[in-house]
């Protein structure tokens, strides 16, 4: 009985072969027995692996449809970071309030870096190699200039009778600079970081800048690992000409920076003040009695507020920055104007300070929100922050793997400036060049992508105040040197770039004219932005 039991599939297996393919050998022996058993074993183990990896990518696909990802692209201070903090400020008003105060360190940092950039400029040393023409490109804390030859008697300028007097008033900032850095760096901020591998993807663009430069990206997983710098320390004074030096940045530190190793840390380090009174506010970002401690930075920067109001407002000091063509109004993390308000003990930072306040980045910042749009509840939407000077470039092309849309930001009120890392470009062919990259990239020629010609505010003033883009763009020729012609041009050499160089002529270009400093048009446009990219992403998934 029981041998017909065995016979009988058998039998049957004869009109089915896979059946009997799967059947064990008439007579096997244990030994054999055992054999097929581990080898079915192993295969089953095989064949459940490739189940979950046909699992696994099914998730992944469905994951990336509920995902957003935008890279924020663009040269350095343009204004990616900015536009983040106005994601935040409309998306998670609460955090973005939370984080105020932590923004006390580096808007006293900006200030006080300005005082130090207009006692530099003002320096007899400095006016003894001064060169009037090298002031216009100054950027940030860079005060280098050249002397092109001319000797000290040749210089004729309003000289300033209290700089003296200013100085020694002033001293006691050098300190505190020193003290803010710190506390917004890292442990590690000495260490050099280490150059991460160019990707291939990011082809010839990376490689031309990758090779010229000193590297700064740290790298992990084959991402580029966050990190935020402060720029670095500036000389008081330097006979180097910047177009000697190749970053433009300190003689006594090649250009080094600071780094800040993520957001987080140096947020939470300078809510609590160093040291914390209240157990409250560490948790909370509730803020009390920070200026009660008497080690706050406050007090010196308080201290110090009468002598920096003065030095603004004395009208030979303006005169004199004047001939030296130095726009400090121009520049980034400005707060000249209110002195008082700033250096007042009981300074909470408003919305538009944290907005101007300007923290370089190093590498590429994550940060996830859930954005509802319409009827589409709850998409996650991943934005990239990437650090935008030329020695951080090759640590974007990790990220154009899975991006869904860039926004790339254009500074065109930088017609007339170069860059902080490489004097001899200029910041608008630069932007240009940078452009033409990412809108030729083959890796993403279909990824929705939104230009912000940014800093228009600042283009409207450059230009009422008698800037001509002709000296500095000279195929823009005799046309008016007003707004509307101006920014027009912009938009069209960007926009025929474009057409030119994408590999996908279906894709449509937004242009927006920004100045994303200012909240209230930045948020309709960033409204506008994320619907179309919301659609893209339908449009595209749809394709899947
Ligand atoms: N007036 C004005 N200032 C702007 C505008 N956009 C940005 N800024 C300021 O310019 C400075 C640089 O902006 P960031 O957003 O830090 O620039 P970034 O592109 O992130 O620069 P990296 O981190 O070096 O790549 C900041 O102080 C901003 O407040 C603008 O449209 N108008
Ligand atoms: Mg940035």
């Amino acid at each position: 009985m029981a041998k017909s039991k065995v016979d009988h599939p058998r039998r049957r297996s004869l009109s089915d072969p896979l059946s009997a393919a799967l059947l064990p050998p008439p007579n096997e022996s244990l030994a054999q027995k055992e054999q097929r058993l581990k080898a079915e074993y192993d295969a089953k183990k095989v064949s459940d692996g490739i189940d979950d990896m046909i699992r696994n990518e099914r998730k992944d696909r469905t994951k990336s449809r509920t995902e957003v990802h935008v890279l924020l692209l663009g040269q350095s201070e343009s204004g990616k970071s900015t536009t983040l903090k106005q994601f935040q400020l409309l998306h998670q008003p609460s955090a973005f309030h939370a984080e105020r105060i932590a923004w006390r360190a580096v808007i006293y940092l900006n200030l006080v870096r300005s005082i130090q950039r207009i006692l530099d400029a003002l320096s007899p040393e400095t006016d003894a190699l001064d060169d009037h023409d090298d002031f216009d490109s100054l950027e940030t804390a860079n005060v280098i200039i050249s002397s092109r030859g001319r000797p000290a008697s040749a210089i004729s300028g309003t000289r300033v009778p209290r700089l003296e007097e200013y100085r020694k008033r002033l001293t006691p900032l050098a300190a505190l600079e020193d003290r803010l850095t710190h506390l917004l760096s890292s442990p590690d901020e000495d260490e050099p970081t280490q150059l991460g591998p160019v990707h291939p993807s990011w082809g010839a663009y990376a490689q031309q800048v990758h090779s010229d430069e000193n590297a700064q990206v740290a790298w992990s997983n084959g991402r580029p690992t966050p990190r935020i710098t402060i720029p670095t320390k500036q000389p008081t004074t330097s006979t180097t000409p910047p177009h000697q030096n190749g970053t433009s940045g300190s003689p006594n530190n090649s250009g080094k920076e600071i780094a800040v190793h993520t957001s987080t840390n140096w947020k939470k380090a300078f809510s609590l003040g160093g040291k914390a009174r209240s157990p409250k506010s560490a948790h909370s970002g509730e803020i009390e009695g920070w200026w009660e401690d008497p080690d706050d930075p406050v007090h010196a920067l308080n201290a110090c507020a009468p002598a920096m109001q003065e030095l603004w407002k004395d009208p030979s000091v303006r005169q004199s920055l004047r001939e030296k063509r130095l726009r400090l109004e121009e520049s980034s993390g400005f707060y000249l104007d209110e002195i008082p308000r700033i250096t007042a003990k009981k300074y909470i930072p408003t919305d538009p300070d944290v907005l101007k306040a300007r923290l370089k980045t190093m590498g590429v910042v994550e940060h996830t929100f859930l954005i509802s749009s319409g009827h589409n509840r709850g998409v996650e939407w991943k934005i990239y922050d990437v650090g935008g000077a030329r020695n951080q470039r090759q640590a974007w092309a990790p990220y154009f793997e899975d991006v869904t849309a860039i926004i790339f930001l254009a500074p065109i009120s930088a017609f007339d400036q170069v860059l902080t890392e490489d004097p001899k470009v200029n910041r608008l062919e630069d932007s240009l060049l940078l452009w033409k990259s990412v809108v030729s990239n083959k890796l993403l020629s279909s990824v929705n992508i939104v230009l912000f010609l940014n800093k228009c505010d600042l283009l409207k003033s450059k230009l009422e105040s008698g800037v001509r883009l002709n000296q500095h763009m000279v195929s823009y020729g005799d046309r008016p040197n007003d707004y509307d012609s101006v920014s027009k041009y912009f938009r069209n050499k960007f926009g025929a770039l474009h057409q030119t160089y994408t590999p996908n002529k279906e894709r449509e270009l937004y242009i927006h004219f920004t100045a994303v400093t200012e909240t209230q048009r930045t948020q309709t446009i960033i409204s506008t932005v994320r619907d179309i990219i919301i659609k893209g992403n339908l449009r595209n998934m749809r394709l899947v």
